[in-house]
């Protein structure tokens, strides 16, 4: 069932909505590894395949976030075109200690590999997101992702609800503080520096989130026998800030949509991928796009993916910066829209791509 969300005070952590419940994906593969059920199976329509340009993949940017922190204009100047050109890139020197990255894919490959009866100690209710399960399903008729999740809200830390974190791989907690905390300095020298190629002071994105919060969705992509009819996860864009995504350094599965094309996004061992949100896109007046993107699956590994959330605080409302508009010389593209209610509509809805961002367009 799909209601309301609830949010009581500024400083209180979010409750949120859930969605239908449906099969376990990693179930169904274990019960019989060539069956995929008829709901899983896109129209052909829907799986526009992804291009074999090779000069397109390696044109995603990688940009050095080292050089951002000590404020190189070159690199500043880059971060400015794979924001507008792209809205998805890779950033390198980011400062998260790669055991820590490596210590979080392990533990969540531990935990997506212990018993379904494990895993359901921390299963996501129905009038929740967070916890072990699936969300975005609200008809009995919608296309089913071929993917499981574990979602949890990580910071600030008085917003998590321990009773969806799980106690095994023992460790895992401890490592999920470490990187929320690690991935949270990261997004802050990000805002600071798409702050000031937006023409604003370095703090002001920071500020304008009225406190930082982060969201985690662990996505474990079990083996396909047909993974050209299925998708991993639908194309969408991101109702966040900005995203960090931790994959895995030698399995593609995520494709991004850029001019047209569907472009996979090659791993770069220890990199974190980032895109720009929907926040982002509609502070910047679409300047920066938070662009589709999709997973696909493969048939003989899992994959897994680590997709952490920035996002403001649900009652502060986001409309395009005053001097941004001015500096472009266009009218504003977007509306003022409450965070929370940009949030619930989209959770209101199935993946559709970019369907969900109406709400916010003049
Ligand atoms: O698996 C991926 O690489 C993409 C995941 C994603 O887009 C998401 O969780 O929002
Ligand atoms: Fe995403």
């Amino acid at each position: 069932m799909v209601c309301e969300t609830i949010f009581d005070q500024e400083q209180t952590a979010p409750t949120f909505v859930g969605s239908l419940e449906v099969p376990n994906v990693q179930e169904i593969v274990r019960d019989n590894s060539s069956r995929v059920p008829q709901i899983y199976i896109r129209d052909q329509y829907e799986m526009p395949k992804a291009t074999d340009m090779a000069h397109l993949v390696t044109d995603i940017p990688v940009i050095d976030l080292s050089l951002l922190s000590n404020g190189n204009v070159e690199e500043l100047k880059r971060l400015d075109q794979a924001c507008a050109e792209w809205g998805f890139f890779q950033v390198i020197n980011h400062g998260v200690p790669s055991e820590v990255l490596q210590n979080m894919k392990q533990n969540a490959d531990g935990f997506f590999n212990l018993s379904l009866e494990e895993k359901n100690k921390f299963s996501m209710p129905p009038d929740d997101i967070q916890g072990y399960g699936h969300a975005y399903v609200v008809s009995k008729e919608q296309k089913l992702d071929w993917s499981d999740a574990l979602m949890l809200v990580t910071m600030p830390p008085e917003f998590r609800n321990l009773q969806y974190w799980p106690t095994k791989p023992e460790g895992f907690k401890e490592i999920i503080d470490k990187y929320s905390k690690g991935l949270a300095t990261v997004g802050e020298q990000l805002l600071g520096s798409i702050s000031l190629n937006l023409g604003l002071e370095r703090n002001t994105l920071i500020k304008e989130h009225k406190g930082l919060s982060q969201a985690l969705r662990i996505n474990y992509y079990p083996p396909c026998s047909r993974p050209d009819q299925v998708l991993g996860i639908s194309p969408h864009s991101d109702t966040s800030s900005i995203t960090i995504l931790l994959q895995e350094d030698h399995l593609h599965g995520l494709q991004i949509h850029h001019n047209g094309e569907w472009i996979p996004v090659k791993p770069i061992p220890n990199a974190l991928v980032i895109n720009i949100g929907d926040v982002i896109e509609i502070w910047s007046n679409g300047k920066y796009k938070s662009i589709e993107h999709r997973a696909v699956t493969n048939e003989s590994k899992a994959r897994m993916s680590l997709a952490a959330f920035l996002f403001p605080n649900l009652d502060k409302e986001i409309e395009p910066f005053d001097c941004v508009v001015k500096s472009q010389g266009l009218l504003k593209n977007y509306k003022k829209v409450k965070y929370g209610d940009y949030l619930l509509n989209s959770m209101k809805r199935k993946m559709e791509g970019k369907t969900h961002t109406e709400m916010a367009k003049n």
